[in-house]
């Protein structure tokens, strides 16, 4: 089978929805503390020359400064973090402080309830060969996918949810392991009493169109902790296993360019909701450009990590002065 390229439907009504996007974001009381998000955040989404869309700054920015803060389109903790983290937000919290429902934990009743659009569809399952079977592989995005296909069954989340965002170039190798997920994740669903018609969606073209997606777009979420006990719970985490408590998709996070050298960074201090602040003066038309990967790499890791993960070459000034 020759390698699938997602073109079709690539970027729908981006202007519009973006639009309608900032507005919802942030609604804070513009310039008045640098770590309030101004309202409307200073910031809108352009073509660049070379890297597709892109954020630009619409007036100067401190450094320091915090641009706005985004709440993810989906979220789900990591195989190691479940047992201490919010189900939805990804808090750390423990058993006892808590509410525990079933097998995972949520830090609130706000999160309990939200999580109703999906887990009252996910609880009815058995994910047990799902899960061993993305646990043996070291497979984290599949758990987006699903937490997406149950809100979709739910009616919280439209299946189209993800189609603006850029999507991956896969290969028939990965398409062809998509398709055993994609028959875990539908034989748990029907085995759950769930119907046909409600499950019309969840075929292989928009299984691997949202795994397209998110393979680009979504971020590992590492906090970087509010209190002491946070600071203590995630050093204990990353010890145990890993830093990171979970993974995000984002809408306008998403549409941020890289750079080995950026002038934004995105952070997450208590829970999945994401800070994207100014690490230096940003002038107006300024691009704002975060740094998908570790950056203290040399020029060639950082080239080959970009080509493998995100597909693209990087120019950014600090790769083309070969540092
Ligand atoms: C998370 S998306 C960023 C938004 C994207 N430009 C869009 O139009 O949706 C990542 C993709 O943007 C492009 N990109 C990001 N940074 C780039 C860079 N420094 N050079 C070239 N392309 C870049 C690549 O195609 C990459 O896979």
């Amino acid at each position: 089978m020759l390698p699938l390229r997602f073109t079709q439907r690539r970027f729908p009504q981006t202007k519009l929805f973006l639009t309608s996007y900032f507005l919802s974001t942030t609604n804070n009381h513009r310039g008045s503390n640098l770590n309030q998000p101004s309202s409307p955040p200073p910031i809108k989404v352009l073509l660049t020359e070379t890297a597709g869309r892109g954020v630009f700054a619409t007036r100067t920015i401190q450094p320091g400064e915090l641009i706005h803060t985004a709440k993810p389109i989906i979220s789900h903790p990591s195989i190691a973090s479940t047992d201490n983290v919010c189900y939805v937000c990804l808090k750390i919290v423990t058993k006892q402080s808590g509410f525990q429902a079933q097998e995972v934990l949520f830090c609130s009743e706000e999160c309990r309830e939200q999580a109703k659009g999906f887990y009252e569809v996910e609880k009815e399952a058995d994910w047990s060969a799902f899960v061993a079977h993305c646990r043996t592989r070291g497979l984290k995005y599949p758990f987006l996918a699903k937490r997406l296909a149950c809100m979709v069954i739910s009616g919280v989340a439209s299946s189209d949810s993800l189609d603006i965002l850029q999507p991956a170039h896969l290969s028939a190798e990965m398409i062809s392991q998509m398709k055993e997920e994609l028959c875990l994740l539908r034989s748990a669903l029907e085995d759950s009493g769930m119907k046909d018609e409600q499950l019309t969606f969840l075929n292989i073209e928009w299984y691997a169109g949202v795994l397209a997606r998110i393979r680009i777009n979504a971020f590992r979420i590492e906090l970087a902790g509010n209190t002491y006990e946070d600071l203590l719970a995630l050093a204990a985490a990353s010890v145990e296993s890993e830093a990171a408590v979970g993974n995000a998709v984002y809408m306008l996070p998403s549409f941020y360019n890289h750079d080995c050298d950026p002038n934004t960074h995105i952070i997450w201090v208590e829970n999945v909701e994401a800070r994207l602040k100014a690490l230096r003066e940003i002038e107006a038309g300024e691009e704002l450009r975060i740094c998908y990967i570790d950056a203290s790499m040399d020029r060639d890791a950082r080239q080959n990590l970009l080509s493998n993960g995100f597909g693209f070459q990087c120019n950014c000034p600090r790769c083309m002065s070969n540092d």
